[in-house]
């Protein structure tokens, strides 16, 4: 079974979510079924990167974790693009049976088994500003398919009011899931650098926004990576 890979890097910090600041190996993925308006990992969507993606056995991406973690077992994030078009199971397996931990991004469009085996699951549906459409019964199939896992969690992406009052209602459809949010970064390019105040901005405007609407179910967090490293890749 080959795995389409876009990078594997690390170990960096999670700067994302229930994880943010643990120490993590990032698998990246290539290939995706959405086409998100502002993805800020488009060399693991867009087909124009597909020469760049790297056919690696399941063998060959743990040895690469190994090499990058030293051996030390650590949290390994598998994200992408859609990790769950592809089998992951085998990687989990070989890295458990060493003492690793796993985790997988992903917006909950495709569920897999394996997603069971994970430590933390992670659905990130996309909002409207995405311009992609959630199909909820495949979102649940995830969840279902994330019974056995560690946790699963919620993490959805919010750009402006009709992101966030969407956010309101996806959390009532898996009120059980902790949920996520963090503010959308706009500049996406990782040649260019990001405006660090912009982004304060607007993760100000959404602590204010849900603050003042007393919706205390969220956790609010920023990009971490992007905070300290802007859009540069790898990290
Ligand atoms: C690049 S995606 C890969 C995994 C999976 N395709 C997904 O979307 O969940 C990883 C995370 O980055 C988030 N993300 C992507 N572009 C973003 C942006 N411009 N601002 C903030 N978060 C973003 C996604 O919503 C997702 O939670
Ligand atoms: N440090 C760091 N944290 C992240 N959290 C989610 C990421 C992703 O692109 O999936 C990511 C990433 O690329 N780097
Ligand atoms: S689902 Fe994730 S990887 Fe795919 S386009 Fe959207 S943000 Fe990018
Ligand atoms: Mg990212």
């Amino acid at each position: 079974m080959t795995l389409r890979i876009v990078e594997i890097f690390g170990p960096t910090i999670q700067g994302e979510g229930a994880l943010i600041g643990e120490p993590t190996v990032f698998v990246r993925a290539g290939g995706c079924d959405y086409r998100c308006s502002w993805c800020d990992s488009l060399h693991a969507v867009d087909s124009a990167y597909r020469d760049t993606w790297k056919p690696m056995s399941a063998e060959q991406v743990f040895a690469q974790v190994e090499e990058l973690s030293g051996g030390q077992p650590l949290t390994i994030s598998i994200s992408g693009g859609n990790p769950a078009i592809q089998d992951f199971a085998a990687v989990i397996a070989m890295g458990k049976a060493k003492g690793y931990r796993f985790a997988c991004e992903t917006q909950g469009s495709i569920s897999r088994p394996w997603f069971g085996d994970l430590d933390t699951l992670v659905l990130s549906p996309k909002p409207p500003s995405s311009g992609e459409t959630v199909d909820w019964d495949a979102f649940d199939a995830c969840v279902q398919a994330g019974q056995g896992a560690g946790q699963t969690v919620m993490k959805i992406v919010i750009f402006d009011d009709v992101d966030y009052a969407w956010a309101k209602d996806a959390h009532a459809r898996h009120p059980d899931l902790p949920l996520y949010l963090q503010p959308g970064n706009p500049d996406v390019d990782p040649d260019l650098p990001v405006d660090p105040q912009a982004l304060a901005d607007r993760l100000l405007w959404l602590t204010e926004t849900t603050m003042a609407d007393r919706w205390f179910a969220p956790r609010i967090l920023p990009q971490l990576h992007v905070l300290i490293w802007g859009n540069k890749r790898g990290v």
